[in-house]
């Protein structure tokens, strides 16, 4: 077989070394005959000057939380976990200046001017879902100790590009308000299984047609407790953020004409850090401003 424009060169190169000849592809003997398959592949880099969101959700987790044991109506065990994949998921891909996560899902935001893998959708969908997925798998034992992993988990992913900030603040919202809203939900209805005796199928129906402020009042009324004062992380999930903190370490260093000694040395280093707060008002988006770029480039 002959390869590339280069007949004579070709067939000489084969006697030689007949595989590398195959397979080899310089500017001259370019490309063998099937090169053109190449182009069926298509053009998925995402639009310029946009927020590209990769949301992850996690595959049957209802099945996965049944067999894995996991407490009702949240397990911290597996909150955290979720939170220490997404941290590594921030920590080993460039270029991501928020994620949320709640539940089995995580959303992780590019910056607006990232060219990473030459914004190509499927290249950052994809490395963000391994890269989740290998750390879920990898840190399991860190957060569920003696409890196994039964089989191999998966999370499925998609890419949605947002415009501006209000765009991409409006979608966090939503994460966060269907966070708030599950979480009063599932709180209400394993408080009236597990402390109000209630079978499941009660307390579905006692819930038929409340409205938040109903849900509040049960819990307040019937079980003394105060949905607000409710741990943070449940209620309002999990912001990941990148931020400068001064660290100190000591040091021991030769200073010219005295003995060594213990120095210590504080230098400012970026870490991923958690914050289980508001993200819906403009507080949070003041206090950190550095997350969001500006609109009109
Ligand atoms: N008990 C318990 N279950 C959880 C917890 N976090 C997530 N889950 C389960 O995971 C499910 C996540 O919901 P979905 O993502 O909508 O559903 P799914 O079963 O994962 O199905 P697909 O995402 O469509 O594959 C919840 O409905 C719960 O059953 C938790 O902390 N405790
Ligand atoms: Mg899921
Ligand atoms: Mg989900």
């Amino acid at each position: 077989m002959l390869i590339g424009n280069s007949g004579t060169l070709a067939v000489r190169c084969c006697i030689v070394k007949p595989l590398a000849c195959l397979f080899t592809s310089t500017s001259n003997m370019a490309k063998s005959k099937f090169e053109y398959v190449r182009s069926f592949e298509t053009d998925d880099t995402c639009l310029r000057n946009c927020y590209i969101v990769v949301r992850l959700d996690g595959r049957n987790f209802h099945k996965f939380a049944a067999q894995h044991n996991f407490t009702k109506p949240n397990d911290n065990r597996a909150l955290g976990l979720m939170t220490r994949s997404a941290r590594s998921v921030m920590e080993e891909l460039e270029d991501i200046v928020i994620s949320y996560g709640q539940s089995d899902e995580f959303s992780f935001v590019f910056k607006r001017t990232s060219t990473w893998f030459k914004r190509r959708a499927s290249k950052l969908m994809t490395h963000v879902a391994s890269q989740f997925s290998s750390s879920y798998v990898f840190y399991w034992k860190e957060f569920f100790g003696e409890q196994p992993l039964l089989y191999p988990p998966g999370f499925d992913g998609r890419v949605v590009l947002y415009p501006s900030n209000r765009n991409l603040r409006d979608y966090l919202s939503w994460r966060q308000a269907d966070c708030h809203i599950n979480n009063l939900y599932n709180t209400v209805f394993w408080t009236l299984v597990q402390k109000g005796g209630l079978t499941t199928v009660q307390a579905e129906d006692r819930l038929k047609g409340t409205l938040a402020a109903d849900k509040n009042e049960i819990l307040f009324s019937d079980f003394d407790i105060n949905y607000n004062n409710e741990s943070a992380q449940h209620r309002k999930g999990t912001a990941l953020i990148w931020e400068k903190r001064d660290e100190t370490v000591t040091k021991r260093m030769k200073v010219p004409n005295e003995e060594e000694k213990d120095v210590a040395v504080t230098r400012s280093r970026r870490r991923v850090e958690a914050h289980h707060c508001d993200i819906i008002g403009d507080q949070f988006w003041e206090d950190h401003p550095e997350i969001l770029e500006d609109d009109s480039c």
